[in-house]
């Protein structure tokens, strides 16, 4: 399964083409905006999400609500175009216009002036219209596809925020992956203590009001994976160098950690892996999950725990020290708009990126044209391993 995408932040629309869904999935645009909804959640964005309403269109891939096996495209239209048709539009515009249009002052912490020096863009809009997470939404309608399917085998993935600026999640916060019997219809949830949820929203509005921005922590859990997902037999297979990848092309995100993490520099080995044990009913498990559910580039069968740190947003209401590159000149610039912080956002995102990765190495492991042959591939592996 492989998918790409196409679209400006204030171009016409995003596009998602997915390739290799197996036939007989049954996938409503419902499940796909459910998806797209919490996207767009989230304390802290700008008014931008104001503007939007992420609403998607199959058009093609699906008939009567189920999958045929062939490409599914799915559009997301981006409401803000109409008021930049005369920006965004196709058609050639006279010089003078388009040089009196042009941006020439790159934020620092963004993909203005590095995009501009390798594509030789006099305008940065050339670069920062692809760079803007607004691609996010492709990715998260594509990763939703994936966990319907993962959902099929029994497959639950959660994301959540962990840390936004320096106030932590305690651990104690209940995490209701498993809690199917309350919310079937619901994606798993983690509810945040009341007064830490309080806390993370003042220091956004203090980001804010100082013209700043923050970033933070989110974390992803995986539940039901059987063990030997991936492979040891080579690099580019290893699903956790897989996983690591993807989350890193989230916008923003500056590093991963599986389970303990950097954390395990400090600790010996007798505190870092995990032992193993065997009973007939779950067949091989571990005591402890310190290794966030991998080892050898596979799963071991316990939760994958992924953490994926967010800088702050680079776009600054009271912006940092740059250099015009027309005129070479240091400026500060004045910002239209910009989100104080799109943690919570990026959470889903990364929820949405894990599970495509997850549904890709089991689509590459099993007998996958049909959601049948899929699910009686995945079950007959499932008691071998269990019974070995
Ligand atoms: C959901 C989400 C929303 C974002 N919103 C903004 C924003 O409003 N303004 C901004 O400057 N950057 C925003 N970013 C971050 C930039 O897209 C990102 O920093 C930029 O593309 C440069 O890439 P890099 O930070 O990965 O190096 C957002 C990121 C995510 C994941
Ligand atoms: C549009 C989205 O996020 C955008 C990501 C983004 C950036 O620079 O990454 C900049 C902002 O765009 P604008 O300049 O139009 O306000 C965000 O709103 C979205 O998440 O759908």
């Amino acid at each position: 399964m492989r998918y790409l995408t196409a679209g400006e932040s204030h171009g016409k629309q995003l596009t998602t083409i997915i390739e290799g869904v197996p036939a007989q999935l049954r996938l409503l645009r419902d499940d796909i905006n459910e998806s797209l909804i919490r996207r767009q959640g989230g304390y802290g964005r700008g008014r931008r999400m104001k503007i939007e309403k992420d609403l998607v269109e199959i058009t093609s891939g699906v008939r009567h609500g189920y999958t045929l096996g062939s490409p599914i495209s799915l559009v997301i239209s981006n409401d803000d175009f109409k008021h930049w048709t005369h920006i965004m539009g196709e058609e050639p515009i006279d010089s003078d216009t388009e040089i009196k249009r042009q941006i020439t002052k790159p934020r620092p912490g963004h993909a203005d002036l590095n995009g501009a020096l390798k594509y030789n863009h006099r305008d940065m809009r050339n670069v920062l219209e692809r760079s803007s997470a607004r691609e996010t939404a492709a990715r998260v309608a594509a990763g939703s596809i994936a966990k319907i399917i993962l959902k099929e085998l029994g497959i639950d993935i959660v994301g959540y925020v962990k840390q936004i600026y320096q106030i932590e999640a305690d651990d104690q916060s209940h995490l209701n992956i498993n809690d199917k019997k309350k919310r079937s219809n619901e994606s798993p949830v983690r509810t945040l203590d009341q007064k830490q949820e309080q806390a993370m929203m003042d220091a956004i509005d203090q980001a804010k009001k100082d013209g700043d921005s923050i970033g933070g922590i989110v974390e992803v859990h995986v539940e039901g994976v059987p063990a030997g997902l991936g492979s040891h037999v080579h690099y580019d297979r290893k699903l956790d160098g897989r996983i690591a990848g993807s989350v890193m092309s989230i916008n923003a995100f500056k590093g991963v950690e599986f389970g303990v993490g950097f954390d395990a520099a400090r600790r010996r080995g007798s505190q870092t892996h995990d032992e193993i044990g065997y009973d007939e009913d779950r067949g091989y498990y571990r005591a402890t999950n310190r290794l966030g559910g991998f080892e050898g580039g596979m799963t071991t069968g316990m939760p994958i725990i992924i953490k994926g740190v967010m800088k702050p947003i680079p776009t600054l209401y009271k912006p940092l020290n740059s250099v015009d590159i027309d005129s070479k000149e240091p400026f500060q610039a004045s910002i239209e708009r910009s989100d104080a912080c799109a943690v919570p956002a990026a959470s889903v995102v990364m929820e949405h990126i894990v599970a495509w990765e997850v549904a890709v190495a089991i689509l590459d492991q099993f007998t996958s044209d049909t959601m049948d042959q899929l699910k009686e591939a995945v079950s007959n592996y499932r008691e071998r391993i269990r019974l070995f």
